[in-house]
C-alpha cells in the first residue's frame, strides 16, 4: 500500500471534511473519513452498527482495531486504482498513529486544520441543523472537544517530530483554506 497522505483530525467541526472535498476534487486522492465509514456501518444495520451508534452518541471514540480495520479494508479495495490516499479523522489518539504505522505504513504529510474551539462548537451546532447527526448535539459536542484536546491533539507532537505537520488557519473562508492546503500539498511534489 503506497504511504497514505493524512489529514490531521484537528478538532470536529473544523473543516476537515469540507477542505478533504476540494482536495479530492483537485488532486483525485482515495478520501477515507474513519466517521464515514462508521457511519455507513451504522446505518447498515448491524449489530456491531448498533454497538458503534452508542459509542458515537456519546461523544466517544469506538475501539482502535474496529477503526484500523475498516480503513486498511477500505485502503487494499482502492489499492489498484488510487492515487494516493486522503484519511480523514484518524488518527485521534497517538496510540492510533502507532498502530498505523505497524500495519498500513508511515504517512508522508499530515494537515493541521486548526480554528478556535469557540468557531468548532459555532460550525457544528449549525450542521446540526441539517446534518442529522447524532453527535451533532451541544451536550455531545462539548464531550467530543474535551476528548479532542485530551487524546487527539497530542499526536500533532507525535508527528512534528518528523517534520510532516502543516498547520492550516481554519478561521478563514473555505477559498482561503483552500489556498493553504494546496500549497502544502504541492509543496511534497
Ligand atoms: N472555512 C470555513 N469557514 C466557514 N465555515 C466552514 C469552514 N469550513 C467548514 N465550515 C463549515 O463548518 C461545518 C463543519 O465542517 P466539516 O468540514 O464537516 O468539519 P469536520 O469534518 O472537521 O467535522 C460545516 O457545516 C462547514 O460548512
Ligand atoms: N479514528 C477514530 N477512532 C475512534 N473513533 C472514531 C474515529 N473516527 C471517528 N470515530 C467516531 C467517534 C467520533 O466522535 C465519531 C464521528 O467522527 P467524525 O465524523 O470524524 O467527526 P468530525 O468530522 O465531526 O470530526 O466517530
Ligand atoms: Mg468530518
Amino acid at each position: 500500500i503506497s504511504p497514505a497522505l493524512k489529514i490531521k483530525q484537528s478538532g470536529p467541526g473544523s473543516g476537515k471534511g469540507t477542505q478533504c472535498e476540494k482536495i479530492v476534487a483537485k488532486y483525485g486522492y482515495t478520501h477515507l473519513s474513519s466517521g464515514d465509514l462508521l457511519r455507513a456501518e451504522v446505518a447498515s444495520g448491524s449489530e456491531r452498527g448498533k454497538q458503534l451508534q452508542a459509542i458515537m452518541q456519546k461523544g466517544e471514540l469506538v475501539p482502535l482495531d474496529t477503526v484500523l480495520d475498516m480503513i486498511k479494508e477500505a485502503m487494499i479495495a482502492k489499492a489498484d486504482v488510487s492515487k494516493g490516499y486522503l484519511i480523514d479523522g484518524y488518527p485521534r489518539e497517538v496510540k492510533q498513529g502507532e498502530e498505523f504505522e505497524k500495519k498500513i505504513g508511515a504517512p508522508a504529510l499530515l494537515l493541521y486544520v486548526d480554528a478556535k474551539a469557540e468557531t468548532m462548537v459555532k460550525r457544528l451546532m449549525k450542521r446540526g441543523e441539517t446534518s442529522g447527526r447524532a453527535d451533532d448535539n451541544e451536550e455531545t459536542i462539548k464531550k467530543r472537544l474535551d476528548l479532542y484536546y485530551k487524546a487527539t491533539e497530542p499526536v500533532i507532537a507525535y508527528y512534528e517530530k518528523r517534520s510532516i505537520v502543516r498547520k492550516i488557519n481554519s478561521e478563514l473562508p473555505v477559498e482561503e483554506v483552500f489556498a493553504i492546503v494546496e500549497k502544502a500539498i504541492d509543496e511534497l511534489k
